[in-house]
C-alpha cells in the first residue's frame, strides 16, 4: 500500500469506528423498542461528526496529503480526539439518572469542543509546522478528559461513582497521549535528531517507523523543518541597550577583520604592501568622486542643478509671502476693525494669494523635474561605472582570479556599484538643495529674529557630532553588509553553476539551507544597522523636539511682548522646519557618503587595479616560427609562493614538432601549459618564443599564436558558429565551417535542427562531451595558431570518441609546434619527444622507444602505472 492509500485509510478509519460504535449502541435499543441513553449517544454522534469533518477537511483542504510523493503525516489529526470520545462513551455507561454528577455535563461537552481546535490550530500550524495541529489536539483531548475527572473527584457526591473508573481513565489518557504523540510526528522529530539511531532502530522494531521509506521520510521531514527553522521570522529587536551595544562592537570588530582579510587577499594577488594599501585607501575618497563625476552625464546633471536652485528659491519664497499675507490679514481684521469680506476684497490679499499659488506651482514643477533629471543621471552613471568595472575586471591576470571567487566579484559588480548609484542620486538631488536650505534658513532666521535664531540653531553642534560618529560606524557596517551579501552571492553562483552535481548528491535542501544561513547573516547585519540608525534618529529627533518647544515658548513670548509679528513668527517656524529638513538631508548625505565610501572601497580597488601583466606592452612580431624554449624556469603560484612547482625547468620544442609532457599527478604539467599561455610569469628563468623573451612580447599577440584545447573545454551560450569563431572573430563563416570540417564537427553540427546557429547551452550542456571537444578543436583550428597546447584533450572521452577526436587533433597538429599533456599511451607514443616531469624538472627525455627500452626508467614505471590501464576484471 502506498503512502497516499495509507493516509486515506487512516483518515477514514476513526469515523468508521465511531459509526460502528454508534450503530452497536443504537441497535439493541431499536430492537427492544426503548430510547437509547441520551448523553453517550449524543457524544458519540458529535464525535462522529467531528471525525467526518476532520476527514473532509483533510481531503478537501489538504489535498497534498494524498499526493504520493509528498511527505505527509501518517495519521490523521482527528485521531486523538476520536480515541478520547470513544473512551468517554465506554466510560460513561449511564449512572442512575438522579446520581448524575454535575461534571457529566462537562464530560459530554468537552471532547467534541476539543474538535473545534482544528480550525484554531491551523494558524499555529502555518506558523510553526504541520504537526502543531495534532499536538494541540492531543493536549486538548487530554485536558477534556482530565478536567471533568478532577472536577468530579472534588465533589464527594460523585467521588464514589468515579473512583472505580480511574484506572480505565488513566489508560485512556495514556492512549490519547500516545496516539497524539505518534500523529504529531514526535517519533520522527526524535529520530531525526543526531545520535538517535538506537531509538530509530527500536521504533522500526515496534513498527512505529516501519521501513527504509519511512526513514527517508524522516530525513526529508528533518530537512524541511531545518529549512523552516532558518527562515527569518522577522525583525528581532534587541532585548536591551546592553545587547545592542555588544552587537555593535562585534560588528565593528568584524568589519575591521574583513577589511584586513580583503587587504591580504589583494596583497596575495597584487604583491602590494600594507603601506601602499593604506595609501590606496586614502585615495579612495578622491577617486570615487572622480569616477562619479566622469561617469555622470552632464546633459542631465546641469539642468538638474539649475532646477534644484529654482526649487530652493521657491521653497524659501513661499513662507515669506505667506508671512506677509498673514500680517496683512491680521492687521486688516483686528487693527482697523474691517470685516473679513472687506479684508478679502482689499488690494493686498488677492495678489499675495496669487503669489503663493505661483510659488507652490513652481515648487511642484521643479520637484518633479529635479527627481527625474537626477534619477536619469544616476542610472546612466551607474551603468557606465559597471561597464568600466567589468572592462577592468576581465583584464586582470590569472593570479587575481585565483584569489577571488567569481560570485563575490559579481556581487561587487552589481551590489556595491548599486550603493554608489544611490549615493550619486541622493547626493546630487539633495546636496545643493540641502546646503542652500540650511544656509538660507539660517540667514532668514537671523534676519527675522536673531535671538530666536540663536536658540533654534543651538542644538546643531551636538546633532552634527552625533551624525559624524554615526557616519563612521555606518561605513563599517556597510563593509560587513557587503561582505555578507558577497558571500551569499558567491554560494548561489557556485551552486547554480554546478546544479547537476548538487542534484546527483541530493544536496538541494542542504544548499538552500546554506544559502539561507548566509543571507540570514546579511539580514542580521541589516537589523543591527537599522537599530543603530534608529538610536541616532531617536537622539536627533529628541533634540529637535526640545528645540521646537523652546522656540515656540520664546517666540510666543516675543509676539506677546510686541517684538515679533504673528506673520513673522509663522514664517520663522517655517524657516526652522526648512532648516531641519536641510540639516537632516545633509546628515543623510554624510551618512550615506561615509557608508558607501567605506563599503565601496573594494569596488574602487577593483576599478583601479592594474593587472600584473599589461596588455599592449611589448613587441608583436610579424611572423612566428614556433620555436619554444623553457630556460631554467622556477615558478610558484602566488597563493603558494613558498612551494615552487617548477624548479629550474629547461627544455626546447623545435618548430613543427610534437612534445609530450608526462609525469605523476601534481608534477606540474598543466602549470607548464599555463606558463606557455603566459597566464603567469616565472619568478626565475625565462620562456622564449623564437628566441624572444616572453616578457618582451605583447601577451595578446602571444596568445593569438597559441591554440588551446583543454580537458574540459568551455563553450558559451551563444551559437556554435560564434563559439568556433570565439578566438578569431574576424574569420569568415566559411573559414569557421572549414575548421569544423577538419575537426570532424561539421557532420554533427549539420544534423542539429538549427545547424551552426544551435545554442549549446551554458557550458555546452546540450551537446555531448566528444562533440564539445570537437567544437573546441574547431575553435583552435579557426585561429590558425603556430603553437598548439593540448591539455589532456582526449582523456575524458571513450575510445570511439577518442578515435574521432584524435583524428581531428592529427589534422590540427600538422605543421605546428605542439605541446601535449597526456595520460594516454596512444597520444604520447607518436610524439617527437617525450619529457617526463618530476620534482619540478625534466627527469627523462627521448622518444617512446628510447625511453621504453630502459625498464628501470621513470617513463617505463610511469607507463606501467599511468598509461596502460590494467586489464582487470571488476
Ligand atoms: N592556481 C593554483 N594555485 C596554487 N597552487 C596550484 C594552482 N594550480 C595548481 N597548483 C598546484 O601546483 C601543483 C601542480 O599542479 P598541476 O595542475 O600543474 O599538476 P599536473 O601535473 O597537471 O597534475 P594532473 O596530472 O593531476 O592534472 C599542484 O601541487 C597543485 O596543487
Amino acid at each position: 500500500m502506498g503512502d497516499a492509500e495509507a493516509s486515506l485509510m487512516l483518515t477514514l478509519l476513526p469515523p468508521a469506528v465511531l459509526l460502528l460504535l454508534l450503530a452497536a449502541r443504537l441497535h439493541p435499543c431499536v430492537r427492544a423498542g426503548r430510547r437509547p441513553c441520551r448523553r453517550p449517544t449524543l457524544a458519540l454522534a458529535a464525535s462522529l461528526l467531528l471525525g467526518l469533518g476532520c476527514a473532509c477537511s483533510a481531503l478537501l483542504v489538504e489535498p497534498h496529503l494524498w499526493c504520493s510523493h509528498a511527505p505527509s503525516p501518517a495519521w490523521p489529526p482527528a485521531a486523538p480526539a476520536v480515541v478520547g470520545a470513544v473512551g468517554w462513551a465506554v466510560l460513561c455507561e449511564p449512572p442512575p439518572r438522579r446520581a448524575a454528577p454535575p461534571h457529566a455535563a462537562l464530560h459530554s461537552f468537552l471532547p467534541p469542543a476539543a474538535g473545534l481546535l482544528v480550525p484554531l490550530t491551523s494558524e499555529i500550524e502555518a506558523q510553526s509546522g504541520r504537526h502543531a495541529r495534532s499536538q494541540a489536539f492531543s493536549v486538548a483531548a487530554c485536558a477534556a478528559r482530565l478536567l471533568p475527572i478532577v472536577f468530579g473527584l472534588a465533589r464527594p457526591s460523585s467521588r464514589a461513582h468515579l473512583l472505580p473508573w480511574l484506572p480505565v481513565e488513566a489508560g485512556l489518557l495514556a492512549l490519547t497521549l500516545l496516539v497524539g504523540c505518534i500523529t504529531s510526528g514526535t517519533p520522527r522529530t526524535l529520530t531525526s535528531a543526531p545520535g538517535c539511531e538506537p531509538l530509530n532502530a527500536s521504533l522500526v522494531a515496534v513498527g512505529v517507523s516501519s521501513s527504509a521509506r519511512e526513514l527517508e521520510r524522516v530525513r526529508w521531514d528533518a530537512e524541511q523543518r531545518e529549512m523552516e527553522r532558518v527562515l527569518p521570522r522577522g525583525l528581532g529587536l534587541c532585548s536591551s541597550v546592553a545587547e545592542l551595544w555588544r552587537q555593535h562592537h562585534r560588528m565593528l570588530e568584524e568589519a575591521r577583520a574583513m577589511r584586513d582579510e580583503a587587504s591580504k587577499a589583494d596583497e596575495v594577488a597584487t604583491s602590494t604592501t600594507a603601506s601602499s594599501q593604506d595609501h590606496e585607501r586614502d585615495k579612495e575618497h578622491h577617486t570615487i568622486w572622480h569616477y562619479l563625476w566622469t561617469c555622470c552625464p552632464k546633459v542631465y546633471l546641469f539642468p538638474g542643478l539649475v532646477c534644484s536652485l529654482f526649487l530652493t528659491a521657491s521653497s524659501f519664497g513661499t513662507p515669506y509671502v505667506q508671512g506677509v499675507l498673514f500680517d496683512v490679514a491680521v492687521n486688516a481684521t483686528f487693527t482697523n476693525g474691517t470685516t473679513i469680506d472687506e479684508a478679502w476684497d482689499s488690494q493686498a490679499v488677492l495678489p499675495l494669494l496669487g503669489a503663493v499659488a505661483g510659488l507652490q506651482a513652481s515648487t511642484w514643477l521643479f520637484e518633479v523635474l529635479v527627481g527625474t533629471l537626477y534619477a536619469l543621471a544616476a542610472h546612466t552613471a551607474l551603468t557606465r561605472l559597471r561597464i568600466r568595472m567589468f572592462h577592468n575586471l576581465v583584464q586582470q591576470d590569472a593570479a587575481f582570479f585565483d584569489a577571488h571567487v567569481s560570485g563575490e566579484l559579481s556581487s561587487r559588480l552589481i551590489n556595491d556599484s548599486g550603493a554608489l548609484q544611490s549615493l550619486a542620486q541622493f547626493t546630487s538631488q539633495n546636496l545643493v538643495q540641502a546646503a542652500v536650505r540650511v544656509l538660507g534658513s539660517i540667514v532668514a532666521m537671523f534676519v527675522t529674529h536673531p535671538l530666536l535664531a540663536l536658540l533654534a540653531t543651538l542644538v546643531t553642534p551636538v546633532n552634527w557630532f552625533i551624525v559624524h560618529r554615526a557616519g563612521e560606524v555606518s561605513g563599517l557596517y556597510g563593509v560587513v553588509q557587503n561582505g555578507a551579501m558577497a558571500k551569499a552571492n558567491a554560494q548561489a553562483v557556485e551552486v547554480l553553476g554546478a546544479m547537476r552535481t548538487v542534484q546527483a548528491s541530493t544536496a538541494e535542501l542542504r544548499e538552500a539551507r546554506r544559502f539561507s544561513e548566509r543571507i540570514n547573516r546579511f539580514l542580521k547585519v541589516v537589523i543591527v544597522t537599522v537599530q543603530c540608525q534608529t538610536a541616532v534618529i531617536f537622539a536627533q529627533l529628541g533634540l529637535s523636539k526640545v528645540r521646537d518647544v523652546l522656540v515656540l515658548g520664546f517666540g510666543m513670548h516675543q509676539v506677546l511682548a510686541g517684538n515679533l509679528t504673528i506673520g513673522s513668527f509663522t514664517a520663522f517656524t517655517t524657516y526652522v522646519s526648512l532648516y531641519e529638513q536641510g540639516f537632516l538631508a545633509l546628515a543623510n548625505i554624510w551618512l550615506n557618503t561615509k557608508q558607501t565610501l567605506i563599503a565601496a572601497g573594494r569596488f574602487l580597488q577593483l576599478m583601479e587595479r592594474q593587472p600584473a601583466i599589461l596588455a599592449g606592452v611589448g613587441d608583436s612580431p610579424s611572423s612566428c616560427l614556433g620555436l619554444l624554449e623553457f630556460r631554467n624556469v622556477t615558478f610558484a603560484y602566488p597563493a603558494g609562493i613558498e612551494v615552487p612547482v617548477l624548479r629550474g625547468l629547461s627544455f626546447t620544442v623545435e618548430p613543427g614538432t610534437v612534445v609530450a609532457l608526462v609525469g605523476a599527478s601534481g608534477a606540474g604539467k598543466s602549470t607548464v601549459g599555463r606558463l606557455i599561455e603566459r597566464f603567469y610569469d616565472p619568478q626565475h628563468g625565462a620562456l622564449l618564443l623564437d628566441g624572444a623573451d616572453y616578457r618582451t612580447l605583447d601577451f595578446r599577440w602571444l596568445r593569438r599564436q597559441i591554440g588551446l584545447v583543454e580537458q574540459e573545454p568551455v563553450l558559451f551560450d551563444c551559437s556554435l558558429l560564434e563559439n568556433i569563431k570565439y578566438g578569431n572573430p574576424e574569420a569568415s563563416d566559411k573559414c569557421a565551417q572549414t575548421a569544423a570540417e577538419r575537426a570532424n564537427a561539421h557532420e554533427f553540427i549539420r544534423s542539429l535542427p538549427n545547424g551552426y546557429a544551435s545554442m549549446p547551452g551554458e557550458k555546452g550542456t546540450r551537446i555531448s562531451g566528444g562533440q564539445k571537444q570537437r567544437v573546441a578543436i574547431a575553435r583552435a583550428l579557426n585561429k590558425e595558431p603556430r603553437l598548439l597546447l593540448l591539455d589532456e584533450a582526449t582523456s575524458a572521452l571513450d575510445s570511439t570518441n577518442e578515435a574521432i577526436v584524435q583524428s581531428s587533433l592529427d589534422a590540427l597538429m600538422q605543421g605546428r609546434t605542439t605541446v601535449v599533456i597526456a595520460h594516454r599511451l596512444s597520444t604520447v607514443v607518436r610524439a617527437t619527444k617525450i619529457l617526463v616531469l618530476g620534482d619540478g624538472v625534466v627527469l627523462e627525455s627521448g622518444t617512446h622507444s628510447e625511453l621504453a627500452a630502459d625498464p628501470t626508467s621513470a617513463y617505463a614505471r610511469f607507463m606501467q602505472h599511468q598509461l596502460v590501464a590494467p586489464a582487470q576484471q571488476y
